[in-house]
This record gives structure tokens, C-alpha cells and sequence, in this order.
């Protein structure tokens, strides 16, 4: 730092930061890049360069300036909850960075000396420092790649609000009432059939809603509608797609079964796809490149898109969306706002109907609802300002879950988490006995409280979950099996394996999912020698796209063997149910999978979810990561913590991601 009192430079000080894993090695890249462009009285850039890019590691895609203000620490999550008590004296804290900084440029505020080394307008040229650095209104600080992902999302979707296609409402009203029966007083605000009518108003819709809310239902409904309400005399080009090949697979069956209990001619059945891909597949991923083979020069043949589990999207992959996306089709985004937002930077989904649970429809909306399908809308959803939350106004939120009571177990449980209601959780996990190793009931849910992840109780629920596995696994056919015979056993040991999950909030410590993982292998084989290698029945996840393998993140496989003389093969679900046998040695980024983080779970469902917490409260803990690892859960979901006072910390704790959609 030129004039600063310590005599560091930037750089100087975010190397300890790197070298103790505070922040990234591409975050000090960019400080060093910026440091060669930056003129003599730029250095504030090489800073803010590097805590943008630091921001971006962690799901931001820019860096809150009021925040790091006011509370540095918090906004920057440094140090990390990994920081060694060395490590802090070692590295300087953001605290006393902002405060140099401040006293560096005395009286003049961070956001006027930004102000002097870039551009006013962010769509000007970058500044005379060449700095990559945009500076948006609200104090927002983003790379420029970022920003322009930012604002062709937003320039696309409002052109796609824009567009009003002309509704015939007497044909409208009854093919909703064919489809979802007539209104009747009881179900005056049926969400679904309001969703459907909303989706005819523009070409951009949002549909969320928790799990088993219906959003399947409804959207095999809005094809059906579409379909038969078209101009066009040619079937639309319906095109569905989901971030994961977990989530597209899930996608396909949902909408097949839906599709099978549809009241309506098999000709219209058959202009329904049910085929859904990956999003990567969907716009054609390049080897070794960050574009894709479709984008607005080259546009997907489809008149209407479908993205489940949108809550995933990132702020990149929605850029590339839209790009490809030729300007008359429809976009509908399916998801749970509620959940946990990509691991990558953006929060899509949740930035774009954040609210929705207030409805916050305008008088227009609800007109317009009113005249083209007679759908009512409640009192309590409206609002006169509602024209000041444009994407609500293409908004439909589903609260009621067909398949969770919300009084009872993994229903209640996910609501209390989701809104936050400490009193309830805190009744519940201490309202009947207070033994410290206790297990209270409550229909499907249950809590174990363990000293530590050694101890009995928790193993004697893990090596439950876990016997149908290892019996199957000591079921394998005899080695005159055929080979149809051992995809046959595949088929079933991988549909086992969908039966019981640990789930991790944490990756470090004995309650991360690396000792999770480790004391898992422990029980099972009693040694540790197993850890990285590859056994017989070793569970996996794969943790990044592989495309040369069309092996997707998160898809889940296990290591078997057919006969003693083959060897070892890491089995996966093929197309249309059928097996994949893989050498171990072609896959490159594979994890075990007794534990995986909750983040990782995302898109997946498994019958009985194990959720554990780490000993100690964290910053990574909040209420969306306990609620996704809730809503994981099928027919059980456990909760399993050293001390239930960190539940209630961090269904306290509510993640708010920097962005301006
Ligand atoms: N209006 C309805 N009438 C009857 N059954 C319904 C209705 N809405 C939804 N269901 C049923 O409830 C179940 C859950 O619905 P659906 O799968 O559409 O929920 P979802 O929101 O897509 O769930 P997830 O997010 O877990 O995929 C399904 O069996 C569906 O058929």
C-alpha cells in the first residue's frame, strides 16, 4: 500500500490470506493482474478486485459496499470458520483493512475515491486503469462479466414480461376448468389454476412452492393449456430442462407419471414431451470452453422452456438461458425459493420472486386475471405498489404440500425451519425428556443428541440405515450369473441407495463430511486404509460435469463387482433405467458418498434423510441449508446434533445474497 502506514501492498497483504486458505488462488491472481494495470493512486482497485472475486468464491456475484462498511467481517465471512487461532494473527482482518483504507483517503467515502478510478455509467468503457471492475448504483461492486450476465437477464426477461400474447379468455377459462375442475367457492384461490392463468400473460413465468406443492401438476396442466390454446396449427416446441442429471432424470419420471393421470385425448398427451436434459446438454456444452453451441446467433428450436429445480441456476447458466433462448418463447421456471441457491454465484431464483410469499400482485395483475379467466385473487396478495415488483406480477406460489401434512412431522418440521420459528423448534427439542443422548418422536421426524459422532446411538442409527445396503451387497449373484442378471442386482443395490443418506452441513471436522465419511468407513470395515481408495460397495458421488464419461455433478453410483475375476466397476443409472459398468480409473472427480454436504443433496431425495449439525455454531449454517437438508427427506428425516442450541442459531441465521435482479 503506497501510503499506507504498514508500508504493505495489497497484494502483500492477501498473500497470508492465501497461503492460510482465506481466500482464493484466483482471487490473488486477479489482485496481482490488477496490481500491473492499476495507476499510482489506484491501488484501491487491486483490493476491491480481489474481495469482488473472493465474493464471487463464495456465491456472490458482487460485493455489497454498505456491507462491507458496516459490517466487513460478516459480509466477507473472513475470517472463515476454518481459521486457525495463528492464522488470524498471521492474516489481517477486514476490519482493520476497511479501516486503513478509510484512513488511507481520510474524509472522502469509499464509494466517491471508487468513484475516481471508474467510469460513472457502467456501461462506459472501462476507465483509464482498464480495470474490470463495474461500480453499479446501491453501492454493488461487480466484475464486468458478472454485471453483463446481471443485465442481460434483466434486459431479456423484462422483453419477455413485455410480450402479452392475446388470450382468448372463454376458451381459456374452459380448458382450466377441463383441467382442474370449475372454480368452486372452496378452492376460489386455486393456486395452480391461477399459475396456469398467469402463465398466458407474457412469456415469462415463475411457479414455487416447497416440495410436493404441485408445481409437477401443474406445469403437465400449462402444457396441456398451451397446447390446445396454440395458434399455430404445428404442436409447440416444448423443451425441459434441469441443472443436474439427477434433477432432469426426476424431471422426465414426474412429468411421465403426471402425464399418465391426465384426463384429456391422447393426441394432446402426445404433444406433452416428457423427455428433460441437463441444461448443459440442452444449450450444447464445448469441450474445454465457457460458451455454448446455442446462443443468440445460433437460438434453440423451442417455443416454450421449462427449467425445474431452478433455484439451482446460476447467474451464468441463466445468462447463457436467456441468450439462446429465441425472443417469442415462453420461459417457466419451476422451483423452490426457499432452498438453498447455487453453489456458483447468483442466487436466480431466489432474487427474482424473493417476496413471493406476499403475492404483491397490482391491480393490472389482478384485472387481467379477472377479465381472461375469471380467477379471483386474495385481498391479502395484493398491493397497491405492486408494479414495483415486476417479476411477482409473473409470480405463482404454492404453499399447500400434497405431500407433507404441515402438522405433522417432516411438513411441520420444514415450515417451522423455513419461517423461522425458534419457539416451536425449541419446544420440540426440549420439551420432553432432557436426557442429553435422548430421541423424541414426532411422527417422522426425530432428533439424536450425541456428545460426539463416535457415539453409540448415532452408529446403531447409521449401521441401520445402512443394513439393506450391506446386505445387498453380500447378495451378489453367482458368477455364472448373466450379465443381465448382474444389472438386474445393479439395478436394485443403486435403488437402495436412495434409501438412507447422511447428510452434512459442514465439510471439516468430525461432524463435517469428511469425519463423517471417514467414521462411516470405520464401522464398516473397521480401518481407515479404505478413505481414498476404491472398495467393493463404496458409495460415490461425482462432484463435477464430466462430459467425456456424460457423467453429471451429483449423480450418485456405487462400487461393484460381477464376478471375482472382472474388476472393480463404479455402477451408474444409464438412459431409460438401464446400468453403466465403469472403471474406477475414468472417473476424475468422484467423493464417497455415505455423507455428502447438503448442498451436494440438492435435486436429490432419499427415503430416510440423516441431517447432522457441527458442535459449534458457524456462519455457513442458516435456516435454508437446514431446510433443504429437511426437504431432502422422504418418509424420515433425523436431525442429529451435539447441541440442539446450534439448530436454533441457525434457523435464526437467514442468508441474503448480493445481487441486483
Ligand atoms: N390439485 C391436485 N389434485 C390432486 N393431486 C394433486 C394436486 N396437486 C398435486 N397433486 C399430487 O400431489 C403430489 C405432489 O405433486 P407434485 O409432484 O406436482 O409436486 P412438486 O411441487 O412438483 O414436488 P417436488 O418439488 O418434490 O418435485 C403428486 O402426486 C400430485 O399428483
Amino acid at each position: 500500500m503506497a501510503n499506507s502506514p504498514m508500508k504493505l501492498s495489497v497484494v502483500e497483504i492477501l498473500e497470508p490470506m492465501h497461503e492460510q486458505g482465506w481466500i482464493r488462488s484466483i482471487d490473488l491472481a486477479l489482485a496481482k493482474y490488477l496490481e500491473q494495470l492499476a495507476g499510482p493512486d489506484e491501488e484501491i482497485l487491486v483490493l476491491f478486485g480481489a474481495l469482488v472475486s473472493h465474493q464471487l468464491g463464495r456465491g456472490h456475484p458482487c460485493l455489497d459496499l454498505h456491507g462491507l462498511l458496516y459490517d466487513p467481517e460478516t459480509t466477507l465471512a473472513l475470517p472463515p470458520e476454518h481459521a486457525s487461532a495463528l492464522a488470524r494473527e498471521d492474516c489481517m482482518r477486514p476490519a482493520m483493512l476497511v479501516c486503513l483504507y478509510f484512513r488511507d483517503y481520510g474524509s472522502i467515502p469509499m464509494r466517491s475515491k471508487l468513484l475516481q478510478v471508474l467510469p460513472e455509467d457502467p456501461a462506459a468503457p472501462i476507465g483509464s486503469s482498464n480495470s474490470p471492475l463495474v461500480l453499479a448504483p446501491n453501492g454493488r461492486l461487480y466484475l464486468r462479466r458478472y454485471w453483463n450476465y446481471e443485465l442481460s437477464i434483466k434486459n431479456d426477461l423484462r422483453q419477455r414480461m413485455r410480450q402479452q400474447p392475446s388470450v382468448d379468455s372463454a376458451a381459456l377459462k374452459q380448458v382450466l376448468d377441463e383441467l382442474f375442475g370449475p372454480l368452486t367457492a372452496a378452492d376460489e384461490y386455486s393456486w395452480q389454476r391461477l399459475a396456469c392463468a398467469l402463465a398466458m400473460r407474457s412469456c415469462f413465468t415463475i411457479v414455487t412452492g416447497g416440495p410436493g406443492t404441485g408445481k409437477t401438476y401443474t406445469v403437465v396442466r400449462l402444457l396441456a393449456t398451451l397446447q390446445r390454446l396454440r395458434e399455430q396449427q404445428q404442436p409447440l416446441r416444448v423443451r425441459l430442462a434441469a441443472p443436474t442429471g439427477k434433477a432432469a432424470a426426476r424431471m422426465s419420471e414426474a412429468i411421465s407419471t403426471e402425464l399418465s393421470n391426465l384426463n384429456c385425448s391422447d393426441g394432446l398427451k402426445a404433444e406433452i414431451t416428457t423427455e428433460a436434459v441437463t441444461l448443459h446438454r440442452l444449450l450444447g456444452s464445448l469441450p474445454q470452453q465457457r460458451g455454448f453451441k446455442h446462443n443468440h446467433s445460433h437460438p434453440l428450436a423451442a417455443d416454450v422452456l421449462i427449467i425445474d429445480e431452478a433455484s439451482m441456476v446460476d447467474i451464468e447458466m441463466m445468462a447463457a438461458v436467456v441468450d439462446a433462448l429465441p425472443a417469442h418463447a415462453r420461459l417457466i421456471l419451476l422451483g423452490d425459493k426457499d432452498q438453498l441457491a447455487s453453489v456458483e454465484a447468483g442466487a436466480v431464483l431466489g432474487q427474482l420472486c424473493r417476496e413471493a410469499e406476499h403475492g404483491h400482485y397490482s391491480d393490472a395483475t389482478a384485472n387481467w386475471l379477472n377479465e381472461t379467466s375469471e380467477q379471483p385473487l386474495p385481498m391479502d396478495k395484493m398491493d397497491p405498489q405492486g408494479e414495483q415488483w415486476p417479476y411477482l406480477q409473473h409470480t405463482a406460489m404454492f404453499h399447500v404440500s400434497r405431500r407433507f401434512d404441515p402438522n405433522k412431522g417432516i411438513g411441520k418440521l420444514a415450515n417451522e425451519v423455513n419461517q423461522q420459528q425458534v419457539g416451536w423448534l425449541n419446544d420440540w427439542m426440549y420439551g420432553q425428556e432432557q436426557a442429553t443422548a435422548q430421541q423424541q418422536q414426532l411422527d417422522n421426524i426425530d432428533l439424536l443428541v450425541v456428545e460426539t459422532a463416535r457415539a453409540p446411538a448415532f452408529k446403531e442409527l447409521v449401521l441401520e440405515g445402512l443394513s439393506g445396503l450391506s446386505e445387498l451387497l453380500q447378495q451378489r449373484p453367482a458368477p455364472s450369473a448373466t450379465d443381465v442378471e448382474f444389472d438386474d442386482w445393479a439395478r436394485i443395490v443403486l435403488t437402495q441407495l436412495g434409501q438412507f443418506q447422511l447428510l452434512a452441513a459442514t465439510r471439516v471436522g468430525e461432524w463435517g463430511l469428511q469425519g463423517l465419511n471417514e467414521q462411516v468407513i470405520r464401522w464398516l470395515h473397521g480401518d481407515l486404509e479404505h478413505v481414498d481408495g476404491w472398495f467393493y460397495g463404496r458409495p460415490v458421488m461425482i462432484t463435477q460435469n464430466d462430459y467425456s464419461m456424460n457423467l453429471r455433478n451429483g449423480d450418485m453410483g456405487i462400487v461393484l463387482q460381477r464376478r471375482p475375476d472382472e474388476p472393480l466397476r463404479v455402477v451408474f443409472w444409464g438412459a431409460d433405467q438401464g446400468i453403466r459398468w465403469i472403471v474406477p480409473s475414468r472417473l476424475s472427480f468422484v467423493e464417497t458418498a455415505y455423507a455428502m454436504t447438503i448442498h451436494k443433496s440438492q435435486g436429490s431425495e432419499f427415503a430416510h434423510t440423516v441431517v447432522v449439525l457441527p458442535d459449534r455454531d458457524m456462519p455457513v449454517l442458516s435456516k435454508e441449508l437446514l431446510y433443504t437438508g429437511i426437504t431432502r427427506g422422504k418418509t424420515r428425516v433425523s436431525l442429529v446434533c451435539a447441541n440442539p442450541w446450534v439448530i436454533i442459531q441457525a434457523v435464526k441465521r437467514k442468508i441474503s445474497r448480493s445481487g441486483g435482479l
